[in-house]
């Protein structure tokens, strides 16, 4: 909370974008101390927001009788007395009064935000290495993984805060020195207007695919990518993969950016080839090509602003190779030496993406994966330059999700694995078992269901023969399930293997 609040302040900002329905004049004196949407957390002086599907009068009520002082929302509560802002979309108004409320503290870091399918929270470490490296640990950032202002790092369950919580996280961040912030951004993020206001020096679009649509995410697919480019107009420079889905489409949405297009070399030339004057004279190309990628190891050169820059980086994969040159673009952009980006790279942690681990010629993996276009590559990338004898997976399907993972999970799965080992990822409200017997309708091999995690990626580590890789997805080193609306301690996919690898010493 920043000194001096002014309540004619807020009401200025929402009429300009014509947000107001009604207030009382009551309202303007007020001086708020805190600002929160749930009852649970209200002190004497409270600016309480009324917001969300299963949101309840009674909250409203509970919150005054603890000292709430004043009330935004959509809708007028005609029983209870205190001031009021009656505005028109709740969630736009909440994001830009909790802006107001903490003195716009986004404003005064450079921020990169990351949308796409995949990619984002790859993207987010290896921008936070160069970044901490380049301000001298003075970078915030919010990923699905965790929320780290500098010098504190806090759980988080969703990739993008909610605006009140992101505001905070902005204040502590600015409080703690930080000058620079990278974040991700989700298409529900957008959809709930969750960073509506803010401004973002460079905005990364890695790709985007089939997914998300679902009850619970997104209508359709025209939903889903409208939500995704939207991120882009809050953007000053653009940095878009060539290869992604409707190319074009989100082009011609951020045209009037400075936009840099990057991918493969063959990529590249052919949109570079293109004679029909598509392109606006002032974007540029970054194109990847004399790849060197080995099981451990990644070398690439890359031709961008009339230059040729060699890279070599511990992260595996061509779709990573991808994932760092976002991140090399975007620190350019922002002015980072390539000095310090190359020497950055060199070394990067991106937790529970990729992790590997060996015993006894046999390799053990965790990722990310949990869709279509993140199996695919993964399958294609070991196949390409891991080539084990065998591999098994095990994996599940979160609940309340886009419902077609299962099928292209299976089919994925049926096609690349020789032993499929079906089991729990965040059910949410479904039944576990019955998600792992509708992703089992496409399978043919090897296939069996244990619910339980940990016994599931157990007995794979078991029963792993020499030359096998046992690839494990979808959870990372996430050590809680998504269940009935809570989340359920449990040990992480990381601490099952090393706990396994405890009791099976190589010797
Ligand atoms: C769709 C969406 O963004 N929903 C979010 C939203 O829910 P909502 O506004 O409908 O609120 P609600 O949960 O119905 O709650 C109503 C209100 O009553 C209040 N309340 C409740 C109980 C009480 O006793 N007193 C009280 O005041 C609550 O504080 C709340 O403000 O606000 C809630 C917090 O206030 C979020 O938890 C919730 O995320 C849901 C659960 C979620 O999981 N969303 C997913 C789909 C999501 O956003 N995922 C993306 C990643 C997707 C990707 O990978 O691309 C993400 O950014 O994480
Ligand atoms: N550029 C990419 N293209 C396709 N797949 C990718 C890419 N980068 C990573 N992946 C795959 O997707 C998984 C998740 O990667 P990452 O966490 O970086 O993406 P994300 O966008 O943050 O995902 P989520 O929305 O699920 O949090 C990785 O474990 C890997 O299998
Ligand atoms: N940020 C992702 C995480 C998904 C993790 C997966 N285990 C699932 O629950 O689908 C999402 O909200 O879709």
């Amino acid at each position: 909370m920043k000194e001096n609040l002014q309540f004619t302040a807020l009401l200025d900002i929402l009429s300009r974008q014509d947000l107001i329905t009604e207030y009382s004049e009551d309202c303007k004196d007020i001086t708020p101390s805190h600002i929160t949407i749930n009852s649970k957390d209200v002190v004497p002086g409270t600016f309480f927001v009324c917001k969300g599907a299963s949101f309840k009068e009674d909250y409203l009520k509970s919150a005054i009788a603890q000292g709430a002082i004043v009330y935004l929302s959509q809708q007028k509560y005609d029983d209870v007395d205190i001031p009021y802002i009656i505005v028109n979309d709740i969630r736009k108004a909440m994001a830009l009064a909790a802006r107001w409320f903490f003195g716009n503290p986004g404003d005064n870091m450079t921020k990169v935000g990351i949308t796409g399918t995949k990619g984002k929270t790859t993207v987010t470490f290896v921008m936070k290495d160069i970044l901490d490296k380049y301000t001298d640990n003075r970078c915030s950032a919010f990923s699905t993984h965790e929320i780290d202002v500098g010098t504190k790092v806090f759980e988080t369950t969703l990739t993008t805060p909610e605006p009140i919580e992101l505001q905070t996280y902005f204040d502590m961040a600015v409080d703690e020195g930080c000058t620079h912030c990278i974040m991700e951004v989700s298409s529900q993020a957008m959809k709930m207007n969750r960073i509506y206001g803010e401004h973002y020096k460079v905005g990364v679009f890695t790709n985007i695919d089939y997914d998300h649509i679902s009850p619970t995410e997104h209508a359709s697919m025209e939903d889903y990518l409208g939500c995704k480019v939207s991120f882009l107009k809050q953007c000053d420079n653009v940095v878009l993969y060539s290869d992604t889905r409707y190319f074009e489409t989100i082009y011609n949405e951020v045209r009037d950016k400075h936009v840099v297009v990057y991918g493969s070399k063959e990529s590249i030339e052919k949109l570079m080839s293109r004679d029909d004057d598509f392109f606006e004279k002032d974007t540029d190309f970054a194109s990847i090509h004399n790849e060197d990628l080995t099981d451990h190891n990644s070398y690439f050169e890359l031709i961008y602003g009339g230059e040729n820059r060699a890279y070599n980086t511990n992260l595996i994969g061509d779709y990573n190779v991808e994932n760092i040159v976002a991140a090399i673009i975007s620190s350019l952009l922002i002015g980072i030496p390539n000095d310090q980006i190359r020497s950055s790279i060199r070394d990067v942690y991106v937790p529970g993406r990729l992790q590997v681990y060996h015993w006894k010629d046999r390799t053990f993996m965790i990722d990310y994966a949990h869709n279509y276009i993140s199996m695919y590559r993964l399958y294609e990338m070991v196949k390409k330059t891991m080539k084990p004898k065998s591999i098994t997976v095990v994996f599940g399907c979160g609940g309340e999700r886009y419902k077609k993972r299962r099928e292209d999970m299976g089919r994925l799965a049926e096609q690349y694995a020789d032993k499929v080992v079906l089991t729990m990822e965040d059910p949410g409200f479904e039944s576990c078992e019955e998600i792992c017997k509708e992703i089992k309708q496409y399978i043919t091999k090897p296939c069996y269901i244990i619910v339980d995690r940990e016994q599931a990626l157990t007995r794979a580590l078991d029963e792993a023969q020499p030359g096998e890789l046992v690839i494990t997805t979808g959870k990372g080193i996430e050590s809680t399930q998504r269940i009935n609306g809570t989340f359920v301690q449990c040990h992480s996919d990381a601490q099952v293997i090393e706990h396994w690898l405890t009791e099976h010493p190589e010797e």
